[in-house]
């Protein structure tokens, strides 16, 4: 899997060297390249940005520079299975779901805006030539896309088969297919007693119906506590 990165802060990116995806990159797993945007622009102030037509408050970023670095990093035909996410605060939710679709595809690029967005024209273009996700983390505003691409990258190259140690761990977490929707079960190790707070006594009866009831009981409790909006009315009966 390759990923690119377009930024004006392509530093963001160095992080991802260290832990599990450093290790990805060093085993071949995924190939990371960041790319400062203003090395596609050609006035003495490198300027990537301008006031919005029509009025209102900050800037927008101009097209130019996305379209000759796309031309450069991508190509100038079209390609639908090159993946290209714009990270936005009015894109569709990313969900497991989606980081999923994403971590079977070979390439992926990621276009972080600054400012109050980037020019419309950006996005329209992208469409007409690869794959595109304008996607949102949550019900927040960022100061750009390049936290948001680093979070959904974590999310995708996490689900790549080989860059997980032990991959079961991922069928049990929430969100996974195999949850059923629901939140995770709380979790504990030793010692058994911390401080007067003792790890619950199913979980040390190694009795592994009654530990599975447990936890799905607070799985099922969590989730109507924390994330109703997870919990359809089907999902309520089964549980
Ligand atoms: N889930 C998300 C995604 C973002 C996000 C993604 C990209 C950009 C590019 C610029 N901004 C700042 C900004 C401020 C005000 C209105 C619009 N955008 C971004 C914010 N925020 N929260």
């Amino acid at each position: 899997m390759r990923l690119d990165y377009l930024s004006i802060f392509p530093g963001y990116f160095d992080v991802l060297g260290i832990s599990l995806l450093g290790k990805a990159a060093v085993n071949g797993l995924v190939d990371v390249y960041a790319h400062d945007l203003r090395d596609w622009t050609h006035d003495r102030h490198r300027t990537v940005d301008d006031t919005p037509c029509g009025g209102g408050a900050g800037m927008v970023m101009k097209p130019d520079p996305w379209g000759e670095a796309f031309d450069e990093i991508i190509g100038t035909e079209p390609d639908p299975s090159v993946h290209v996410v714009f990270p936005s605060p009015s894109g569709e939710p990313f969900t497991q779901s989606v980081a999923h679709d994403l971590s079977s595809v070979e390439r992926i690029v990621f276009c972080c805006g600054r400012y109050e967005g980037i020019d419309h024209r950006v996005i329209d273009y992208a469409r007409s030539m690869w794959t595109v996700h304008e996607v949102s983390l949550g019900d927040y505003v960022l100061n750009g896309g390049e936290v948001a691409a680093l979070a959904i990258t974590e999310a995708v190259v996490r689900l790549v088969p080989g860059f997980m140690g032990n991959p079961q761990s991922l069928a049990e977490e929430s969100f996974s297919a195999g949850q059923d929707g629901l939140l995770e079960y709380p979790l504990f190790t030793r010692p058994v007693s911390w401080r007067g707070l003792d790890v619950p006594e199913v979980l040390m009866s190694g009795h592994h119906g009654r530990i599975a009831k447990w936890r799905r009981d607070e799985s099922i409790r969590l989730t109507r506590e924390r994330r109703p909006d997870l919990t359809d009315s089907d999902v309520s009966a089964r549980h």
